[in-house]
């Protein structure tokens, strides 16, 4: 029997033994050479702590706030798609671990349960994560339904205008489940006898013009606050803010979509240090452990 894994290394290791190789390589897979995917992982052995020792740690508070929502720890969940190809329970139990563990879930629209199924299960603070569609009334009836099931915030998915390159899934003809989302709406049902159906999917459904001129149709027709995912330089940073974003998730996708880009916590710690030298100020005094990336918050230093 496999062993209980005790770290995210130990959970692959069971996936690699469990799941069909198909979604096991949809699940762990990066586009092109992979380059990106494993640099996300190596940028972080490359950060080392500095501790400071004889501090009274026997009351330790690590909650922080997100959009006004307290949460127990910096740490939310990352939309993510089609967890049913891994464990049955799908995005219900994921947010059910979100709710016991006190922070956000953020639901792809690209779940296998439906954005009302996630609602009902469980009281976790939710967000819904949204590519546009090139029918937009489509996209506007999600939106809706995310609005009318309690989700509080759009996280607006920039970096995937078309799919990135997954080799492995191309490879192995990846097949994947309806969309539940779009289910009745729109047909994601698609028989490409070669390469990936995930590739033929978004390339027939996603509306790759959709830019940032195109924010304003957004904001027109929801009431929530509107996240933009995905960005890595300070250019779209700016741009995100003039166009009424309430905050911004820098991503490259895990490395996913556009292969040689810079890895995600590379790109913080660069945007830190260069707020650090621009401003210079004290991480703790002044941003405190506040979303340093609130609108509000790179309204007030100018980033630029
Ligand atoms: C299996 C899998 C599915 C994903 N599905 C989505 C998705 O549907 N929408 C999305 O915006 N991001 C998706 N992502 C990307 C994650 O939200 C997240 O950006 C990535 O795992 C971590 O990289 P980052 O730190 O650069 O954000 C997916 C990632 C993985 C591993």
């Amino acid at each position: 029997m496999a062993e209980e894994p005790v770290n995210v290394n130990g959970f692959r290791e069971l996936a690699r033994q469990t799941l069909p190789k198909m979604y096991y390589d949809f699940f762990t897979g990066g586009a092109e050479d992979q380059y990106t995917l494993k640099e996300n992982e190596e940028a972080f052995h490359r950060i080392t702590i500095q501790p400071r020792i004889l501090v009274d740690t026997s009351s330790i508070d690590l909650s922080t706030m997100v959009l006004g929502y307290s949460i127990s720890m910096p740490v939310m969940i990352a939309p993510t798609s089609r967890h049913k190809l891994a464990n049955p329970s799908g995005e219900i139990a994921t947010a059910r671990a979100a709710s016991t563990c006190n922070t956000i879930m953020v639901l792809s629209i690209s779940s296998t349960c439906t954005l009302e199924e996630v609602a009902a299960c469980c009281n976790a603070v939710r967000f819904f994560q949204l590519c546009v569609y090139k029918r937009r009334d489509i996209t506007a009836k999600l939106v809706q339904r995310a609005e009318n099931n309690g989700y509080k915030a759009i996280v607006l998915t920039g970096d995937s205008p078309r799919h990135g390159r997954r080799e492995a899934d191309i490879k192995n003809k990846i097949i994947i489940p309806e969309l539940k989302n779009v289910e009745g709406l729109l047909s994601t049902k698609i028989v490409a006898d070669k390469g990936s159906n995930l590739d033929a999917l978004a390339n027939q459904t996603r509306d790759p013009s959709f830019s940032w001129e195109d924010i304003g149709w957004l904001k027109s027709i929801t009431k929530l606050p509107i996240l933009i995912k995905g960005l890595l330089t300070h250019e779209d940073a700016l741009k995100a803010l003039e166009v009424g974003a309430a905050g911004i998730i820098v991503s490259n996708h895990g490395g996913r979509q556009l292969d040689y880009c810079p890895p995600t916590i590379s790109v913080l710690e660069e945007w830190f240090m260069l707020l650090v030298e621009k401003f210079r100020f004290s991480w703790t005094e002044e941003c405190g452990k506040e979303q340093i990336f609130s609108r509000q918050w790179l309204l007030e230093h100018k980033l630029s």
